[in-house]
């Protein structure tokens, strides 16, 4: 069974393949302290309570945040007796290219949704995935990651107008029944939702535009279900499209004798 690691800035998700069958998945805060030893009791609890019988070979990681990487190395090695292949790391061959300027080093995370956005989707994609930040990944013809675009993410729009206004409180996102709001909390809801849905549409026309080829464009991540109620903005939202891209890089790595 292969434990497959997606650490983002602010979630870490822990999946559980049994083949090509997800068995179990579970979420956790993004936390560099947390050692290998409270990862396993944790995970082994849950898997516990869910009476899934994990006989883990294989341990796939991707990581945003290049500080938690030790202590899921040291998670691999001490309780399931396997190296962890690490995505952006040489010894982790991708079966797609990635086309940037040289020296620039792409989210893991990007790279990983490429390839499995590749994979279900063909060529000419783009994928949005709504985490901390808000990223667009740009899938040529043949697969490769050919770039993409930064924004700030929905959440940290939202804790950026609260941290720097004295009068504006935290508020949580969700999506405001009209474009006017009558309080404070509407009126920013409605500034980031609605501002939102115009960039991703400005951002994702513009690079249709440049490409000069029809794209198909698919959501992902912690908060593109906000997303998904309006229309036109996807042709698809996929929940777990970074655990399918991690499974497949693994495969790929065994297939082609990268990793043992
Ligand atoms: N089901 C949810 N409902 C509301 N907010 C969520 C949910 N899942 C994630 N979030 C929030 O969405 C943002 C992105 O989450 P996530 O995709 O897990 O980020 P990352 O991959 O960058 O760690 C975070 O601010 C997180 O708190
Ligand atoms: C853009 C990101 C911060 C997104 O991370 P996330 O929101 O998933 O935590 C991450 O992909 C990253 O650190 N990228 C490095 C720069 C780049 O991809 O070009
Ligand atoms: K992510």
């Amino acid at each position: 069974m292969l434990l497959a690691v997606d650490c983002g800035n602010t979630n870490t998700v822990f999946a559980l393949w049994d083949g090509d069958q997800m068995i179990g998945h579970w979420r956790t805060s993004t936390e560099w302290q947390r050692t290998a030893d409270q990862y396993y009791v944790w995970l082994s609890t849950l898997m516990t309570l869910q009476g899934i019988k994990a006989q883990i070979t294989d341990v796939i990681i991707s990581s945003t945040v290049p500080r938690v990487v030790f202590n899921l190395r040291v998670l691999s090695d001490r309780y399931f007796k396997t190296r962890p292949l690490v995505v952006g790391k040489p010894e982790c061959a991708l079966p797609v290219d990635v086309r940037v300027d040289e020296g620039t080093t792409v989210g893991p995370d990007r790279l990983v949704n490429t390839v499995a956005g590749y994979h279900k989707y063909g060529g000419d994609l783009i994928v949005v995935d709504f985490g901390t930040a808000t990223t667009f990944d740009v899938v040529a013809k043949d697969g490769a990651y050919v770039g993409g675009v930064i924004a700030p993410g929905v959440n940290l729009s939202l804790e950026a107008l609260h941290h720097a206004a004295a009068a504006l409180p935290h508020v949580d996102i969700s999506k405001p029944q009209n474009v006017i709001g009558t309080n404070t909390v509407a009126c920013m809801q409605s500034g980031v939702f609605w501002g939102y849905v115009g960039l991703v549409r400005e951002i994702c026309d513009r690079i249709k535009a440049e490409s000069g080829v029809p794209m198909k464009v698919i959501s992902t991540g912690g908060l593109a279900p906000l997303f998904q109620q309006t229309a036109d903005l996807f042709d698809a939202y996929e929940d777990d499209l970074t655990m399918q891209g991690l499974r497949r890089i693994h495969e790929h790595n065994k297939d082609i004798g990268t990793h043992a």
